[in-house]
This record gives C-alpha cells, structure tokens and sequence, in this order.
C-alpha cells in the first residue's frame, strides 16, 4: 500500500535547509494497522503528510495504492485514496452543515447527485452521525467533529486512513468513540496509520514505528518494544504499571511471549506463577 525508498525531505524556513526525514525506508501493506510514535519535531507529521501528497520528498522513491506520488497527475489519484484526518476537526471542517460538509469532498469531484445521497447517509451512519445529518456543525462536540472530519474523508471511499494525533483534544469518552471507528474502518480493510503519544494505543497496536530525529528507529511489535529495548527509557515515557509487571514478570524467567500488554494477561500469569511459587 505504502512504499518508501530512502526518502528525505526538509523545509527551508527562509535562513536555512531544516531536515526533516532523513533516509527513511517503509512498508505499510493494505490491511494493516500501524501506530506511529516519537518525541514532538521528531518527523511524524511529515511523514504522514508524504502518504498523501500534502508534501514531496527532496529525495527517495514514494509510490502509495501502486501510484507514484512524484508523478502530478497519479499523486491526484492518491489524494483520493488516502485520506487524513487531523488533530484539530475544525481545521477540516468546510461545512456549515453536516451534510453539508461531508457533500463537499464528493462535488469538487463531480459525483452525481444520487450517488452523492446514498454515500453520504452511508458514511455519516458508519460513524454515528445518522441522525445529525442537518445539524448545525457548530451545535457538534469536539467528538462529533472529528467523526464529521472522518466522515469527509470516508465519503471518498479510501483505501488508507492517517490519524495525526486525531484523540489529541478530545476527552477519554470521544478519545473511546473515534478509536473504535477507526478500528471498525481497519477491520472492513481499510489501511490505517494512526500517529499517538499515548502508550496505551501503542500497547494495543499490531505494529508500532517509533521516529527520532527524523529516521525510523523501531519498526516490530508492541512486545519487543516495551520488553526488549531501551527506547520507553530513551524517550522518558512513564511506562504502565502493566509494563512494570511484565518486567518484573521477565525478571523471574517468563518468557517474552508470554509477558503482558492487557491487563487481563497480568491477572493470568500472576495466579499461574502464585501455583509455581
Ligand atoms: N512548515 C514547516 N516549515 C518549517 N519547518 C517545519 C514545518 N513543519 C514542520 N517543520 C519542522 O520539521 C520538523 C519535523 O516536524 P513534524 O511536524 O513532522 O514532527 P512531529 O514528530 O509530527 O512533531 P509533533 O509531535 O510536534 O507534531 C520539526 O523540526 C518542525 O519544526
């Protein structure tokens, strides 16, 4: 779905050439569900922005959906097939009116009008905005924006989803609600990237990326990340207290496949090493 081959990229910020991506190499298959990570400036953004033509690489090949995003016209289909979802909902919302908003992606692309109507009840009811259809967007929650937002981008039908930080403002029960979209998405087939601080969404994830400086510095599974690198310690995460029992746990001999993400797991290898003890 995704393909990068040394890919750099700066920005000049009118004094000088600031680096941003510095010879990154990666490979998102349709399908997956990769979390994203690393400290603030450490490139995440630019990144993501690449997968969908928002910005070019200074260097390196980038083909996305077998397209070639450095070929003008094929990076327009691109833009279809993958779209973003951003951490602020009312830097993407153009609408005044749901409908409104959600109509506008599939106008400037000449959808007909029937069409149009059956996509956009279709996608505003995939995200919990069936009933919201004519409401005001400024009557929304921070929530309901964002699932607005998802909706817009849905509505175009892509094959790949990028959440930059997308839960950043909202509140733990919006936080739940638009994961478990995004995870509906995932699970119909949809691609997603999904870019967080938080380390519960990286326990959960099937794939992490972790960047520094620019360079994708781990690439593998929430397991080998928290048990069998330095990196919670080099990026001065405060691990959970599931992660402090899994260490404990590998402490006493438990192998690493067995060592906890959930804390349920905790609870079963807790009463199984009570029966060895
Ligand atoms: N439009 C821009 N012009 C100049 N420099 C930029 C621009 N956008 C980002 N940068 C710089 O590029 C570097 C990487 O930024 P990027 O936003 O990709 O990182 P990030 O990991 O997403 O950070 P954050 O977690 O703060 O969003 C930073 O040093 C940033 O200051």
């Amino acid at each position: 779905m995704i393909h990068m081959r040394n890919i750099s990229h700066s920005y000049w910020d009118g004094m000088r050439q600031i680096q941003t991506l510095a010879g990154v190499d990666l490979e998102i298959a349709q399908g997956e569900w990769v979390a994203l990570t690393g400290a603030n400036g450490s490139g995440k953004s630019t990144l993501l922005r690449l997968c969908n033509g928002l910005v070019m690489p200074t260097s390196g090949s980038l083909t996305v959906a077998g397209l070639d995003l450095l070929d003008p016209e094929q990076r327009d289909l691109v833009k279809q097939k993958v779209q973003m979802v951003f951490q602020n909902p009312d830097a993407q919302i153009t609408g005044a009116i749901v409908a409104e908003d959600v109509a506008f992606g599939l106008e400037s692309r000449g959808i007909p009008r029937e069409e149009m109507l059956t996509r956009i009840d279709r996608t505003t009811r995939q995200v919990g905005l069936g009933n919201k259809l004519f409401a005001e967007v400024s009557t929304l929650s921070g929530g309901q924006k964002q699932r607005l937002a998802i909706a817009s981008g849905l509505v175009l039908e892509p094959q790949c989803l990028l959440f930059d930080e997308a839960t950043a403002m909202l509140d733990p029960v919006g936080r739940k609600e638009i994961l478990s979209r995004a995870h509906d998405l995932w699970k119909s087939g949809v691609t997603v990237v999904w870019v967080t601080q938080r380390l519960q969404e990286l326990l959960e994830a099937p794939r992490i990326l972790f960047m520094e400086r620019g360079q994708i510095t781990f690439d593998g599974d929430a397991r080998t990340l928290f048990y069998d690198t330095d990196i919670p310690e080099r990026a001065g995460w405060d691990v959970p207290a599931v992660v402090k029992i899994g260490r404990w746990l590998k402490q006493q001999g438990v192998p690493m496949q067995n060592l906890p993400l959930k804390e349920r797991e905790v609870a079963d290898l807790l009463c199984e090493c009570s029966f060895v003890m």
